[in-house]
């Protein structure tokens, strides 16, 4: 009889040849087949006992790859054990996408026969060949899967459209059937109904008897006469400013140039949007509503009892700072932006009651110092700009620390392999847009930037959302 080395290679051979009996000869009836819990969004994972389970998951596995074979190269015998270290080559068969993943099989033998068998493997590298794109779950119909990404804005247009047309805050003063509802809004009956139960089906209305009424969700963050918790705000401004210039990616992709109303590349689109004091106020609003989860996370983050002043550069309305001081009494903060929000600032001023702790300084960061202080935070302000003006950023906020003083960026990181985090991939297309030489960053560039600009003990750590919260002391 030959040592369990010979015996499996028998069985890797019968496999590769597609001679399953012959592969499964060595078997014990009642054998423990182990895969990592990450395949089991295939059907792959976890443990199968028995002959009949293991045939039964040869046959799954024929039906989430079009190709798969097990290429061992090294045996390792110990015992009663053998390690095998190889390699799988591998196709989807939804995706038709091939690649290799590294495995290490260990077998357990009684009397010549595998009783137990284990698989390591990368489960996200299968993933990636079998369900690529979007992390989640895997998609099991790419055709129809391709069509809805293509049709995205429609969802995106219902929900605009009813924020535009105040549903939400209509159905918070009283519910009402289509009839009712849709002569209240001034609709069209043609559209009513249609419309509505979109709504319902996207699960931001509920229908009972004929009736429509807010969610709760819905009722929270949608309902305009809720300013504190109100994100409406942005897709206002989606629809009025964002889905136009979307309309020309294409061209943007082409020409490198933004397509919004700054669109020629040189001007500042900040002069462009606060030419109207009505929009600069709405902006500001849809800006605090985007970076409410940050601001709500911030204040419990880092180690503000060792700081006296913050200064908060393109502070907008301040409703970060506000809700800062407001958790942390000793400190004392400064807005930092242009003049132009500073009605909006004083607002939040007068809402949080921190005059004596809150002031503006009106300035730009291109001319200007930034005021001296003991913490300097740039939120979602360095994806706004090119690479120098980011750099140029963090330069002016190390001098503006005092020694041991901290830097706090906050925006939506690309993850390092820039595959994972569409959001951010998105908002970085959405600079490209926006903004004249815009875009979003890794987490690694961030870190080599700080680096640069002399600020030591540099980390990343998720903050809330989409984005990550980057420090470094001077
Ligand atoms: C995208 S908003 C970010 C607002 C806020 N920090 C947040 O997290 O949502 C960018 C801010 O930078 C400000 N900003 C733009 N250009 C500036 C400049 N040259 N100097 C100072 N602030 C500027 C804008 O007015 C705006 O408030």
């Amino acid at each position: 009889m030959g040592t369990n080395t010979d015996v499996i290679k028998t069985s890797y051979a019968a496999f590769a040849s597609g001679d399953l009996d012959r592969a499964l000869a060595c078997f014990s009836p009642g054998i423990e087949w182990t895969h990592p819990d990450g395949m089991a969004d295939f059907g792959l994972g976890g443990t199968k006992n028995g002959l009949g389970e293991v045939r039964r998951f040869m046959a799954r596995a024929r039906t989430v790859f079009s190709e798969i074979r097990a290429e061992p190269r090294e045996f390792l015998e110990s015992g009663q054990r053998v390690v095998v270290l190889g390699t799988h080559h591998m196709r989807g068969r939804e995706s038709g996408v091939a690649g290799t993943v590294e495995f290490a099989h260990t077998w357990w033998f009684v009397d010549g026969m595998a009783t137990h068998f284990a698989d390591v493997h990368d489960s996200a590298e299968v993933r990636r060949l079998v369900a690529p794109g979007p992390a989640g779950p895997p998609v099991s119909d790419w055709r129809a899967h391709i069509i809805q990404l293509g049709l995205g804005f429609w969802p995106a247009k219902v929900v605009q459209a009813a924020v535009e047309l105040g549903v939400f805050t209509e159905l918070a003063v009283a519910r009402g059937d289509a009839v009712e509802l849709g002569a209240r809004l001034g609709l069209h009956p043609r559209g009513t109904r249609d419309f509505l139960d979109t709504l319902v089906s996207l699960g931001l209305l509920d229908r009972e008897a004929g009736r429509y009424r807010n969610t709760a969700a819905t009722a929270a963050f949608l309902d305009r006469a809720n300013q504190e918790t109100y994100v409406g705000g942005i897709l206002e401004l989606a629809s009025e400013l964002w889905y136009p210039s979307w309309a020309g990616l294409t061209t943007a992709l082409r020409t490198g140039a933004p397509q919004n109303n700054a669109g020629d590349g040189a001007t500042d689109p900040f002069d462009v949007l606060y030419a109207d004091p009505d929009r600069a106020r709405r902006f500001q609003r849809a800006m605090s509503a985007g970076a409410a989860a940050s601001a709500t996370a911030l204040p419990d983050r880092l180690p503000w009892a060792e700081f006296g002043t913050v200064v908060d550069v393109g502070c907008s309305d301040g409703a970060l700072l506000a809700r800062l001081l407001r958790q942390h009494p000793h400190l004392t903060g400064t807005g930092f932006d242009l003049r132009q929000v500073r009605p909006g600032f004083e607002e939040t001023v007068k809402e949080f009651d921190l005059a004596e702790r809150m002031s503006f300084a009106p300035g730009s960061f291109f001319t200007d110092a930034l005021p001296r202080a003991d913490v300097v935070v740039l939120g979602h302000v360095l994806h706004d700009w090119d690479l120098e003006t980011k750099r140029m950023l963090l330069r002016k906020a190390r001098e503006a620390l005092a020694p041991d003083g901290l830097v706090v960026v906050y925006d939506t990181l690309i993850d390092d392999e820039r595959r994972e985090r569409t959001s951010a991939l998105l908002m970085s297309l959405h600079m490209l847009l926006e903004s004249p030489g815009g875009f979003d960053y890794t987490e690694a560039d961030c870190l080599t930037w700080l680096a640069e600009a002399g600020f030591r003990d540099c980390r990343v750590e998720h903050l809330a959302g989409p984005d990550y919260l980057v420090t470094g002391r001077r």
